[in-house]
């Protein structure tokens, strides 16, 4: 799915109106009939709703949402807010028809504004996608009661006080459980800073133009299925191992082998043809045991990496360092050797990145196309502080061009980039997730697709949506508490085998 601007937003609306033909009313009507579709089947009981609407569209959209569920014999209080200077017709005969079932209650004061039960469902139709200054006056005292009370809070398609694509300092926002919008995800939505306020998301359809959101450009996707489908390759009958690559990876120390088998482990279940790792001498048995499948070479150290000293770089499809390595001298030598030596693009994670943090005059030294795995505190030692994460993304697309590499940022959407300046969100996953270990395995998913030749960048995207697939299905029999990255390797499988691979 793409991820569009507020000002593209409006263009796609304009664009249905015109060319579906619609009118404005009528896609008013449908967007808020999708509002009500996914609310009656989200909660069993719904005792009363109190919707909160300003005269923009938003509120126009808030004013048929509270039509569409008293028709469907639902107890609702309407509430109008009178600041917005702006009445679009829509909005008006919106007002029109609601008046004739209910009272539509005025909010001018702070007297106006009503006690919200804690049983209630508010709907905040305040402000969406067309917010364009920080929530004042009567506006920010509603918002403020809302965020107060104890009531579950739906937000129509953005919640209000919050931009689609932009930072904004001021901090009266909804504090949303649900937000519905329609028909794309917006950036804000995908930034962790925002969590509070956007609560769980869902996307409805509401039909706009498919022409206009084909032609709409932009450098934000949001990772799913149907981009994954796009991407995928189905293995040919006459294949052989030849076909699927010689991935190398390079990890371990004393005491941190697991971090390398797990590499290992998910690199084997994601389709590699072959796989060498290159280990301390101390973590040979280990990994003999553990990944029968997997080829060791062994460094001349017991306890850590130093000279990675690899006759004929060139035989591996994809080489992967980082999982458990340490940031030992010597082992930060034996890396620098191998930036210097290797033509082919690396995939680095954890100490691979504390490494270059450390020395970052190597970054110079990065294979075109290398994937870098930082989770933001790696980022930042690499890349620098930001004072918010709108700017972050605006670091990290620097670095990508300025390095010609794609990072692969994690996170709960884990922010995937490229040197020319997109950006992927990942859609799976989830904060079981969030254990020591995982991060290992996604650098064994994606290794594992650079060597079976997927170009660097989508084998990030699709490495990270695997991974986190994975790890969803994992959740489902082990719930979040109890997973462990293992689990996540386990069901890899299955994340493959939905998409027939
Ligand atoms: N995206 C879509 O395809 C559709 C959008 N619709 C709705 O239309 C919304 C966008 O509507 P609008 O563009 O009318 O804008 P909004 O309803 O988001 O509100 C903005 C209005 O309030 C004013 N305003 C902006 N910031 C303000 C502030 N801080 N304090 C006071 N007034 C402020 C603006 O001048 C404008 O009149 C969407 O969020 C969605 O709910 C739907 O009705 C139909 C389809
Ligand atoms: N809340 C979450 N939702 C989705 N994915 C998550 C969440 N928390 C962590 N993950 C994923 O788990 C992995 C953790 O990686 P990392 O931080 O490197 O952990 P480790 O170093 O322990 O392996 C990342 O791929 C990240 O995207
Ligand atoms: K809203």
């Amino acid at each position: 799915m793409k991820i569009l601007s507020a000002s593209h937003i409006r263009d796609l609306d304009k664009y249905t109106i015109q060319n579906e033909p619609i009118s404005s009313l009528e896609l008013m009507e449908r967007a808020s009939l999708s509002f009500v579709e996914w609310l009656i089947n989200k909660f069993d009981k719904i005792n009363k709703t109190i919707v909160f609407c300003a005269i923009g569209n938003n509120g126009g959209d808030g004013l048929a949402i509270s039509r569409l569920l008293l028709e469907r014999e639902y107890q609702v209080q309407t509430f109008i807010l009178h600041d917005a200077k702006s009445n679009p017709t829509d909005v008006e005969i919106n007002l029109k028809r609601l008046k004739k079932i209910i009272l539509v209650q005025d909010i001018y004061n702070e007297t106006d504004i009503p006690d919200i039960d804690s049983d209630s469902i508010v709907i905040d139709a305040i402000f969406g996608s067309g917010l364009s200054r920080p929530i004042t006056g009567i506006a920010a005292q509603v918002v403020h009661s809302i965020n107060q009370s104890k009531a579950t809070v739906v937000a129509v398609d953005i919640p209000s006080g919050l931009y689609v694509d932009t930072y904004n300092p001021n901090t009266t926002i909804i504090e949303a459980d649900f937000t519905v919008s329609f028909q794309l995800p917006k950036l804000s939505f995908l930034l962790p800073q925002n969590a509070r306020y956007v609560g769980e998301w869902h996307i409805t359809d509401i039909g706009l133009h498919a022409d206009a959101i084909e032609k709409a450009r932009t450098s934000y996707y949001y990772t799913d299925a149907s981009i994954v489908k796009s991407l995928v390759k189905k293995r040919d009958k006459f294949s052989h191992k030849g076909t699927f690559g010689h991935a190398l990876l390079v990890g371990g120390s004393y005491g941190k082998m697991g971090a390398a088998i797990l590499a290992t482990r998910s690199c084997l279940r994601s389709g590699i043809g072959l796989l060498s790792i290159h280990i301390p001498a101390c973590g040979y048995e280990i990994l003999q045991t553990s990944a029968p499948e997997a080829m060791a070479m062994v460094d001349k150290e017991e306890k850590l990496i130093s000279d990675i000293d690899i006759p004929d770089l060139t035989k591996y499809t994809a080489i992967g360092i980082g999982p458990g390595i340490g940031t030992a001298s010597q082992t930060a030598e034996g890396f620098k050797r191998l930036l210097e030596q290797a033509s082919k693009p690396l995939v680095i994670d954890a100490d691979g990145l504390n490494l270059l943090s450390e020395h970052k005059e190597w970054l110079t030294l990065l294979p075109e196309e290398s994937i870098l795995t930082p989770h933001p505190k790696e980022f930042e030692r690499l890349a620098g502080k930001t004072a918010n994460e709108y700017e972050r993304l605006d670091v990290l697309k620097k670095f990508c061009s300025d390095y010609k590499v794609n990072v692969v940022l994690k996170g709960a959407h884990t922010a995937v980039a490229n040197a020319v300046g997109d950006i992927y969100f990942n859609s799976t996953g989830n904060p079981g997730m969030a254990t020591g270990g995982s991060g290992d395995v996604l650098t064994g998913i994606i290794t594992s697709l650079v060597a079976q030749s997927y170009q660097p960048f989508k084998a990030a995207v699709l490495g990270v949506y695997f991974h986190g697939l994975a790890g969803d299905k994992a959740a489902a029999s082990k719930g979040y508490t109890a997973l462990i990255a293992s689990d996540i390797i386990d069901c890899l499988p299955q994340a493959f085998i939905e998409f027939g691979l």
